[in-house]
């Protein structure tokens, strides 16, 4: 218990040795399938990619190319280091680029909680990892240490992953491959790896669309949480060992003048188990205008800028309507 942030101690959490999930009986037997389309990296149908984009603005990755015991190690570490105790983690992060964050996903620049004091609390716990500052710095804390080491390998594949998907949505979208380049600039990506503790109120993650580009989830192999909205109805998305899940940003939406779908999604937390995920978010190249039919010219730190404002004066993101071409402030 010592390892929960004080404000996620739930008089319902008893102490709990997650987690080998190996070990673990899983009370949310994994079904083989669910609607979520699937795409082939190695194979890649461009036409399926272009359908998934409009029609849910997610897809199930799979022939990714990341090796599968990469995927396991990452995992493993990731419980590995949020077993530390809560204090250890908050020291831990206290001199490096890496952020440890409680209660809301939402951060300003600088990796503060950024709040209005109204929201309700989140119920999970995660480290920031801007992935272009990986290389400056070695971690005194084995397990700290070892997850750079293995995000320096992860985060190649993933710049491999976003930019092969990118290319072959611009492509499809008919957007000119060379000015577009710069909306999806490998330097902005960060990794987020996240815990949801065991409780049994609140949600892991409220209702959001994701400011990125594109964001390539690598969810627990064993329990679900994860859920999209589909034409009006909440989707659990299945976890499924050794595939990612992407999904497109409100910045894919916009590029896209509205052709793709930034997708609503939410985490649903467990009473029993706790659920971790390791993800990835890209963004446009500092200072790249944003230019579509659909919305006025911006570029992602205007948008970024405005979130973070109506965070803090409003309790949420107000997100793309901001920006809408027919939009009057
Ligand atoms: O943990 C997950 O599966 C999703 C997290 C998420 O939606 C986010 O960080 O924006
Ligand atoms: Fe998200």
């Amino acid at each position: 218990m010592d390892s929960y942030p004080p404000i996620l101690r739930h008089q319902n959490n008893q102490p709990q040795n997650l987690t080998n999930p190996n070990n673990t009986t899983d009370p949310n037997p994994i079904q083989d399938s669910d609607p979520v389309p699937t795409i082939d990296l190695k194979y890649l149908n461009h036409k399926n990619l272009d359908e998934a984009c409009k029609e849910w603005g997610l897809f199930r990755l799979v022939n990714h190319g990341i090796p599968l015991t990469l995927m396991e190690q990452l995992q493993d570490v990731t419980i590995q280091v949020f077993s530390l105790s809560f204090e250890s983690k908050q020291e831990a992060c206290n001199e490096c680029p890496i952020t440890y964050f409680w209660g809301t996903p939402a951060l300003t620049p600088s990796g503060k909680a950024l709040s209005n004091g109204t929201q309700n609390i989140n119920w999970v716990e995660g480290f920031d990892v801007p992935l272009s500052k990986l290389e400056q710095f070695q971690h005194q804390v084995p397990s700290l240490e070892s997850i750079r080491l293995l995000l320096l390998d992860y985060a190649t594949h993933l710049s491999r992953i976003a930019t092969t998907l990118f290319e072959a949505m611009a492509k499809s979208l008919d957007l000119n491959l060379k000015e577009t380049k710069s909306y999806l600039a490998e330097n902005t990506g960060i990794v987020r790896v996240y815990r949801y503790p065991r409780t049994d109120v609140g949600w892991g993650m409220e209702v959001h669309t994701d400011s990125s580009v594109l964001s390539i989830l690598n969810q627990d192999d064993h329990v679900s949480g994860l859920q999209v909205l589909k034409d009006d109805q909440w989707l659990t998305v299945k976890p499924i060992s050794n595939t990612l899940i992407i999904n497109l940003g409100d910045m894919m939406q916009a590029i896209s003048s509205d052709t793709y779908k930034s997708v609503s999604h939410r985490v649903k937390v467990e009473k029993d188990i706790e659920r971790i995920s390791i993800c990835y978010f890209v963004f446009p190249g500092d200072g790249v205008m944003i230019e579509s039919s659909k919305y006025k010219p911006f570029t992602y730190n205007d948008f970024r800028e405005q979130v973070q404002q109506d965070i803090k004066a409003l309790g949420h993101k107000v997100g793309l309507g901001r920006f809408h071409l027919n939009q009057d402030s």
